[in-house]
């Protein structure tokens, strides 16, 4: 990797996805050096100044190799968060836990004074109601997370804030950390599956629009620097848009202005969580053989009975990649969908009625 030393020099772990990537270009403006650094290149073009390298966070080498001369590292890279890469309870230890271990590892020898966590309300959120939830809540004991990924985040975060001044290899510095929570983004709209809403209406959940979100990790990198007194060492922030509101409103501007029709079907949330659980069974019984991807995880479900305004830049963002109802959508998929749904709702349903006539 050739990255011009002159400048300041950050390293985004996880650079190749959704927001480290939009972190990147805004540090780009910046005028600093910007290094990439994920399994897999960002799905946009690359803008001259900012380098990518394909490598891994398990890989202590590569990560030694990635960190050299780096000002500020942005650890980004998480592995689980949705889908079926929820259920691969190794793959979510090696890369959130001993991920976190190596580049941790790897800032402290080769000096690198600074690291922003990238964290999740997930630490201190286990499905139970929390109310005006600041800073001061304790952490959810790691054996009540429901999932490895929220885990697993949680064990990396208290690493991270536990190697907060850690001396440095031979200088007198020190390491400065901080970790950013925050709280969800998009899924299901495009393929036809957002098709119900569960859950009741009037229980609110927290979101961030990603510029607000590069915003906070841009002020906590400088809120580590001597310049600013080390405000930030050690501390974990909440970041939001400060507008708590009903996970599925939340997604409506999105999903009318990509030309969905917003559900009207609201279901049970028991329901869902016992259709998500059977689901989990199957994909644990197949999953092997046909790694499928599951409409929904309990995971899934008690976090989104958790919403920022979607402005018209966002949905034409969207649009722009792609994104949006095609008018030649084909109905017979979407009709097969529906029975397929309307199929396993059925199988739910039948297998919880007692047995008769035995
Ligand atoms: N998206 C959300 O709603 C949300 C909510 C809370 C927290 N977060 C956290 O924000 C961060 C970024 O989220 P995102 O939505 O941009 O996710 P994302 O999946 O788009 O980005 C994560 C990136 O990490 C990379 N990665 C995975 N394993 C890796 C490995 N072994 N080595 C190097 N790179 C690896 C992936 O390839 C991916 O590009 C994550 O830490 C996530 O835990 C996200």
């Amino acid at each position: 990797v050739e990255v011009n030393r002159t400048g300041r020099t950050f390293l985004i772990t996880g650079g190749g996805g959704y927001f480290g990537f939009r972190l990147a270009c805004a540090l780009l403006k910046t005028s600093s050096n910007v290094v990439l650094f994920d399994v897999r290149p960002p799905s946009q073009e690359l803008p001259e100044g900012i380098i990518f390298m394909r490598a891994d966070i398990r890989d202590y080498t590569q990560v030694e190799e990635a960190v050299r001369g780096v000002n500020c590292v942005f650890h980004i890279a998480s592995y689980g968060m949705s889908g079926r890469e929820q259920l691969n309870r190794k793959l979510i230890e090696e890369v959130n836990v001993q991920g976190t271990e190596n580049i941790l590892r790897a800032c402290v020898a080769h000096r690198v004074p600074r690291l922003v966590y990238t964290s999740t309300y997930n630490v201190v959120f286990g499905g139970q109601e929390i109310k005006d939830g600041d800073e001061s809540l304790p952490y959810l004991p790691l054996h009540l997370h429901p999932d490895h990924y929220s885990r697993t985040k949680s064990i990396a975060e208290v690493q991270v804030l536990k190697a907060n001044g850690s001396p440095l290899n031979s200088s007198a510095g020190v390491l400065q950390t901080c970790a950013l929570h925050l709280p969800r983004i998009i899924s299901y709209i495009e393929n036809g599956i957002f098709r119900f809403v569960y859950g009741e209406p009037d229980s609110l959940v927290e979101f961030v629009h990603v510029d607000n979100l590069v915003s906070a990790h841009m002020l906590a990198a400088e809120a580590l620097t001597e310049k600013r007194q080390h405000r930030a060492t050690s501390q974990p922030y909440f970041i939001s848009d400060g507008r708590p509101v009903n996970n599925f409103e939340f997604f409506r501007p999105l999903v009318e202005g990509l030309g969905y029709s917003f559900p009207t079907l609201r279901l049970p949330i028991s329901l869902i969580y016992l259709f998500a659980f059977l689901t989990e069974m199957v994909h644990h019984i197949v999953g092997r053989i046909y790694n499928f991807q599951p409409l929904l995880t309990r995971t899934e479900v008690y976090k989104t009975g958790e919403p920022k305004l979607y402005d018209l830049e966002d949905v034409q963002w969207f649009r722009g990649r792609g994104h949006g109802k095609k008018s030649s959508q084909s109905s017979i998929k979407k009709l097969i969908l529906d029975v397929v749904l309307v199929v396993a709702f059925a199988a739910v349903v039948l297998s919880c009625l007692p047995v008769v006539g035995q």
